[in-house]
């Protein structure tokens, strides 16, 4: 009830309707190369869900983007000075396998259509994960996701480096399959004209750092952000499911860091993914990321099936 009260206060709410039927009065055809990059995706996603709910998000960033600028322009005409424009940054958080890093790709697709916004990078912020090594070292192997199992200090380098307009940023690369971050690899973000940064901790401040000497918050750098919410019961669902595709595939390699769970009867494989979930994912749900819901600038709430059943967006 409080926090019903604090969503109508300081959010416009949309039902599915009501946020498709806004998108009417704006032209917006996909490409067939865009249905095609949007199909190829993800076998599950539908296009419905991308006609009336991401187009909308899409056409609403266009208006945010483009207002950003002209801001620039007329701030930079009051001083006297020009800087070329820098990358404009949307951060999506919300739970693990609530389906972030699929919607920073549904709106790459989308966002690069416009000329002015055309080149669009994503990052995922599991790349500023520490290393297994110090994780081991620092007894927090159980906390993959939590604050402190990340290296704020290189974020917040990364996410400065980009906001002073520097053409080549690295970030490192982390990977699922070996379950770390991996050696000598980089991604390299060339000053797009959008960066979506996608992660369960970019809504959280850094005061957890005891490495970090000041209390800089990674949100400083966004200009937008958007938390997709969906209830633990659902999530839960989706982390399963996801682990059991990954069991089949991706673990089945003998490589793979969790080859383990390909040899083990399916079971026993989704009892240890709802232990995972339980004492992991699910408790820094609870601790560190659903806190953070507040301080979006958009919060999509999935139903069952991965359906955006409501929008709400900061006034
Ligand atoms: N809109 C959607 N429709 C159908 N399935 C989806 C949708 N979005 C995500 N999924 C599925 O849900 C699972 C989680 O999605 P995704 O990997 O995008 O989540 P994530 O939030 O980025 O997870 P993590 O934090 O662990 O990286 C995947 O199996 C994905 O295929
Ligand atoms: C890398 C993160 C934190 C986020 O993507 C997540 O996928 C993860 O690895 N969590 C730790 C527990 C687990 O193995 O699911």
């Amino acid at each position: 009830m409080k926090q019903d009260k604090l969503f109508t206060e300081q959010y416009v709410q949309f039902n599915r309707q009501q946020w498709y039927e806004l998108s009417h009065s704006i032209p917006f055809t996909l490409t067939e190369e865009q249905i095609a990059n949007l199909k190829s995706m993800n076998k599950d996603f539908s296009l419905e869900e991308v006609a009336k709910i991401y187009i909308p998000i899409s056409l609403l960033l266009n208006i945010y983007f483009n207002s950003d600028v002209k801001r620039q322009v007329v701030v930079q005409n009051f001083l006297g000075i020009h800087n070329s424009h820098v990358p404009y940054i949307i951060g999506i958080a919300g739970s693990v396998a609530v389906g972030k890093s699929t919607a920073a790709q549904v709106l790459q697709v989308l966002l690069s259509h416009w000329t002015e916004h055309s080149k669009v990078q994503i990052l995922t912020t599991d790349c500023f994960l520490h290393t297994n090594k110090v994780l081991q070292h620092r007894g927090l192997m159980h906390k993959k996701g939590f604050p402190q199992s990340y290296d704020t200090h290189n974020m917040i380098r990364f996410l400065s480096e980009i906001k002073s307009g520097t053409p080549e940023v690295i970030a490192p690369l982390y990977s699922h399959f070996i379950y770390d971050i991996v050696p000598n690899s980089y991604k390299i973000i060339q000053k797009p004209d959008i960066l979506i940064l996608e992660g369960l901790n970019i809504l959280q401040s850094s005061i957890h750092d005891l490495h970090t000497s000041y209390p800089v918050f990674a949100s400083d750098f966004l200009d937008f952000s958007i938390y997709i919410d969906a209830s633990e019961e659902l999530l839960q669902g989706w982390y399963i499911k996801r682990f059991l595709k990954f069991r089949a595939r991706e673990f089945s390699h003998p490589n793979s860091y969790f080859n383990y769970y390909s040899q083990i009867p399916e079971a026993k494989a989704i009892e240890i993914a709802i232990n995972i979930w339980k004492k992991i994912n699910g408790l820094n749900l609870k601790q560190n990321i659903l806190p953070t819901r507040k301080r979006a600038s958009l919060i999509i709430t999935k139903g069952k099936n991965h359906v955006i059943e409501q929008v709400r967006l900061r006034r």
